[in-house]
């Protein structure tokens, strides 16, 4: 698999959201997606999953242009809460399952379990820590080559994170790509393998998390100040 966006702008009326991104990314890596409010964090993920279209450039997953058949395989989870108020979150499942051809109810129900979630809970009585981590089972549970997770970590709580981010990670098989944004850098330091620095719409580096470590003895979390400041 090969996701890659060459030359990808995407403009909104008069404001550049994303200008002249050139990134390709590789299987079996974590990227954390980071960057300020604004700097088209969402706009990246969105386009590669083929919800947007590019003003101008090109996002390809295996060499074609994303659409209907790259939505099969490229999971997307958005920030926007997406499930029907009157569900259970068995109702929830199902729902997935009609949608989504490689989605597993077994796999729902482990992800559930890990998150401390029932089947007979209703939507409208969840916190809404609990609805972003149905969110994430219900995302996860699907067997897709890449996962685009957009900001997974809000509302969540510092126990809760670390045990979700375990099973998100351990959910996937090892050839498969995983792309997280979020603001939580330091958190997000101990799982991504890659990071990809967003700023005004322009890919501005991308690093390896490790490297960075070891070679520069830079934490992410000092790297992004460096970067952004
Ligand atoms: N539908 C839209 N219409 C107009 N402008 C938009 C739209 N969506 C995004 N933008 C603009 O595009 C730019 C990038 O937005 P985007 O949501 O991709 O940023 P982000 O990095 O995800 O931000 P955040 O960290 O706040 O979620 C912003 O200036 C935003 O105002």
């Amino acid at each position: 698999m090969m996701l890659e966006s060459i030359h990808l702008t995407k403009n909104y009326l008069n404001k550049k959201a994303l200008d002249d991104v050139s990134l390709k990314l590789e299987e079996g890596q974590i990227y954390a997606l980071l960057g300020p409010n604004g700097s088209g964090k969402t706009t990246w993920m969105k386009t590669a999953a083929g919800l947007t279209k590019p003003t101008s450039g090109e996002m390809l997953y295996n060499g074609s242009p994303v659409g209907i058949e790259s939505r099969r395989e490229i999971a997307y989870m958005s920030t926007e809460p997406y499930f029907f108020r009157w569900m259970t979150v068995e109702d929830v499942g199902e729902y997935f399952q009609d949608f989504f051809d490689d989605f597993s109810s077994d796999r729902y129900r482990e992800l559930l379990a890990e998150m401390a979630l029932t089947e007979d809970m209703k939507i409208r009585q969840l916190s809404s820590g609990m609805a972003a981590k149905l969110k994430i089972a219900a995302t996860m549970a699907r067997k897709a080559s890449v996962f685009l997770l957009d900001e997974p970590l809000n509302g969540i709580d510092l126990i809760a994170r670390d045990r979700i981010m375990e099973a998100v990670i351990s959910s996937v098989e090892p050839n498969v790509t995983l792309v997280i944004s979020s603001h939580l850098v330091e958190e997000i330091e101990s799982f991504a393998s890659k990071a990809v620095f967003l700023r005004n719409g322009h890919a501005v580096e991308v690093c390896d998390v490790e490297d960075l470590r070891v070679r520069e003895g830079k934490s992410l979390a000092y790297k992004y100040r460096e970067i952004m400041e």
